[in-house]
């Protein structure tokens, strides 16, 4: 909508009247003015005369704005104002960017132009409004720019990237400033970061510098942790060393403020430098604080992802790198060779001995002894091999650039071991530590890191089964028994969820009154093709995998259901034994999941048994102590298994929550022909009773192992002599065939 002002020639024509005009227009800081319609200036408020240089409106009067600005703005600012004068349409609150007449620098504007007619309506000229809104829109342009940096550090834009980014938003607000951004190494030096304006030959002088109570202003504020402002370089102590460097540039001023983390550590530096001798303003204050809280952020993020890219590719206690990036490495490794052919191997060492550190001294020691093996592997190998660590005291080394032979990879192999098995000595005991080593090599033993990987691990079992401290090659009798494995483990796997195990039960017996108190579970696998399957041909591989705690769940719930199915067809309660394997005591619910389970199958817990191997509690005696005491608490009893064919503590012993050791079969099976077991066996049996515990004989078969274990006084048996393993239904017929129950409603048996 046009709109036109309409001024009365009389009203304009009085000089009282045109004073009051001018006085009132020469108040107002906008621009105003008025033009004719060859848009020459008629009249023009003092804001005008003075951003155009001049003292006084005559100065002005009769100009165009060809005689006061370039030619492409007065070019700009003329076709506006003849198409208002031509139209009589206004233009209002338009922004415009021009060049100020005087200092040359940018600004913005926000104008209004009106057409302006005389009496009869006729246009005359017209009458311009201009506000400079040049503060206003480099706000806007801060606030629009500082988003774009934080989204940058959002996405994860290259460091270097955004740092520039954010100097040249400083640089853009500010006339006459380089800004720059310096970061501390480890080593406290600052090296570059961004300095987009800073000449580049200047940037790489001081890239570098070591931070120190003297060095310039960044050095110095990175020394001091506070702002160093230098005013004047060319006088100030502390650029001595670097006064005639940045006089060669121009650069006089520098305003240095310390980058802070959110922890209060120094992570660089932002500067501002100027050509000329001065301190900062206020607004240069105020975006310094803004650009370091900006730049601690970017680095911080940068550090954070560096930290957690490591801790993805590396073992957090050696320091060496881990799985991901030895398929990474591997890989190129094979892609290397496939170009210049020469072999690349995988070789897995195995440390022998480690448990028994880690076991009797503890995991600190157990952790000391890794870092020492890891470093003289690493110093057996030259800096293009790699050192890796796979899982607990298992490392991979990738040997590359072989020549094609054998030999090199022994001779290497020979070193490593005498490395390895140097004393050492931890906690002032003195060690010597073996290793098993397996060896695969490309091509010939895979052509992918996965294969090789799988070989060599194949090929270091081979060389622990083999007696251990020795290395293996890969060999294809070796892959046969490895697919094998393979398989057994797939098979595992495809078993629990197929439902191919079973429970057999086996009695246990009271040899003063032959009853049955008790029943071992004993876990049954029928594979659908290879028919039984002995538990120990996939127990041992069940625990090493891990599959054993699944696997174990499902013969504890079993047990219990059982159990307890006996008690609700109303046999006499007897207690069923489980055996635990060390997987599970490790993990840390399996205590929650044994009561979930008596819970969830209504068993009672004095009904259940936990069968644990002596080196498995003696491994961390405290631990077993206080799990043990947890759930025996709840009324779960515990029995020590296979005792005897392990190192016990006897103090240890003392504190166990054990109620029940079993004396190992292997010390009962020849109990008629030899002395030694016999003497054994007697002494187990005398232990137990001195410790307050039953002493069960595990299998017994004949009648003359049960007069020897009845002569000494053994308080209960297990065997063939009695009965094998059975079903749960053979178990059932043989606690029918023992009723009537116990008067009590007592468990049989149990004390
Ligand atoms: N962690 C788990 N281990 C389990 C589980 N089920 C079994 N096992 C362990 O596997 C090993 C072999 O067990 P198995 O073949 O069942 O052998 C047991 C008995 O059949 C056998 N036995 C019993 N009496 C006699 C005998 O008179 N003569 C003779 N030659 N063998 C006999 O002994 C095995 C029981 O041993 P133990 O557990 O030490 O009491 C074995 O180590 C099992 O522990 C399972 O669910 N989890």
């Amino acid at each position: 909508m046009s709109k036109i002002i309409k001024l009365s020639r009389a009203e304009l024509t009085g000089p009282k009247e045109r004073r009051l005009l001018r006085a009132m227009v020469d108040q107002v800081p906008d621009y105003l003015f008025v033009k004719d319609l060859d848009c020459r200036f008629v009249i023009a408020n003092e804001a005008v005369v003075r951003i155009n240089g001049f003292d006084t409106p005559d100065e002005v009067f009769g100009k165009t704005d060809f005689d006061l600005h370039d030619a492409a703005s007065a070019e700009k600012f003329f076709e506006i104002e003849r198409s208002v004068i031509k139209s009589g349409d206004s233009i209002i609150d338009m922004e415009e960017r021009v060049v100020d007449a005087v200092t040359g620098k940018e600004k913005w504007l926000l104008t209004t132009k009106v057409a302006m007619s005389d009496d009869e309506g006729v246009v005359i000229g017209l009458v311009g409004i201009s506000r400079d809104i040049t503060a206003r829109k480099k706000e806007d342009s801060l606030r629009d720019e500082q988003a774009v940096v934080v989204e940058m550090i959002a996405l994860n834009s290259p460091l270097e990237v955004v740092l520039e980014r954010l100097v040249r938003l400083i640089e853009s607000q500010l006339d006459g400033i380089f800004g720059s951004i310096l970061l501390l190494d480890e080593t406290g030096h600052l090296t570059h970061g961004a300095a987009p304006s800073l000449p580049q030959e200047y940037s790489r002088a001081i890239d570098g510098i070591a931070i120190g109570a003297n060095v310039g202003s960044c050095g110095s504020a990175a020394y001091r942790r506070e702002s160093v402002i230098v005013a004047d370089i060319a006088t100030d102590p502390l650029w001595n060393d670097f006064r005639d460097l940045a006089a060669l540039h121009g650069l006089r001023s520098c305003w240095s403020t310390p980058i802070l983390s959110h922890q209060g550590n120094v992570l660089g530096t932002f500067a501002m430098y100027s050509a000329s001798v001065r301190c900062p303003t206020e607004i240069e204050t105020r975006l310094t604080r803004m650009s370091t809280r900006t730049a601690a952020i970017a680095i911080e993020r940068r550090l954070a992802e560096d930290q957690i890219s490591f801790m993805a590719h590396h073992d957090m206690l050696t320091g060496l790198p881990n799985r991901s990036l030895l398929i990474d490495r591997l890989t190129q490794a094979i892609l290397q060779t496939e170009r210049h052919n020469p072999w690349v191997s995988v070789v897995i060492v195995d440390l022998d001995n480690f448990k028994l550190v880690n076991d009797s001294l503890g995991h600190t020691a157990g952790d000391a002894l890794l870092k020492e093996v890891s470093k003289r592997m690493l110093d057996c190998v030259r800096p293009t091999d790699a050192v890796m660590r796979l899982d607990g005291d298992e490392f991979v080394i990738l040997l590359t650039d072989l020549p094609e032979n054998t030999d090199a990879i022994s001779a290497t192999l020979h070193k490593l071991r005498t490395a390895i098995g140097e004393p050492l000595t931890i906690k002032n005991q003195a060690f010597h530590i073996t290793c098993s080593i397996g060896v695969s090599t490309f091509p010939q033993d895979g052509t992918d890191a996965e294969t090789l990987i799988a070989n060599a691990d194949a090929a270091m079992y081979k060389a622990k089964a083999a007696g251990r401290d020795g290395f293996q090659f890969f060999t294809g009798e070796i892959n046969f028994r490895a697919h094998a494995r393979l398989a057994l483990l797939e098979g595992i796997r495809k078993g629990i969820a197929r439902n191919e195990f079973h429970l057999l039960y086996q009695p246990q017996v009271d040899m003063k009154t032959g009853r049955i108190f008790a029943v071992e579970a004993l876990l049954r696998w029928t594979h659908p093709s290879l028919g039984l399957i002995s538990p120990i041909q996939f127990i041992p591989l069940a625990e090493e995998t891990g599959l054993i705690v699944p696997l174990g769940d499902w013969v504890l719930e079993e047990a219990c259901r059982q159990n307890k199915e006996w008690q609700d067809a109303g046999l006499a309660p007897i207690t069923v034994c489980v055996n635990v394997s060390a997987r599970q005591f490790q993990d840390l619910n399996w205590p929650s999941r044994v009561l979930r389970t008596l819970d969830e199958t209504g068993l009672p817990a004095e009904c259940l048994e936990l069968e644990l191997t002596e080196s498995l509690v003696m491994r961390d005696v405290d631990q077993a102590v206080k799990i043990m005491k947890d759930l025996q608490s709840a009324g779960v009893a515990f029995a020590i298994d296979d005792f005897g064919t392990g190192y016990s503590s006897l103090s240890a012993l003392k504190t166990l929550p054990v109620s029940r050791l079993k004396l190992d079969q292997s010390f009962v099976r020849n109990l008629a022909e030899d002395e030694d077991d016999r003497t054994i066996a007697a002494a187990v049996i005398s232990l137990g009773q001195k410790l307050n515990m039953k002493v069960i004989a595990e299998g017994v078969e004949t009648d003359e192992q049960v007069t020897f274990l009845r002569n000494n006084n053994c308080d209960e048996m297990q065997g063939f002599h009695f009965s094998k393993p059975i079903s749960s239904e053979g178990i059932e017929s043989l606690l029918q065939a023992q009723e009537p129950k116990t008067s009590s409603g007592a468990i049989e048996g149990r004390q």
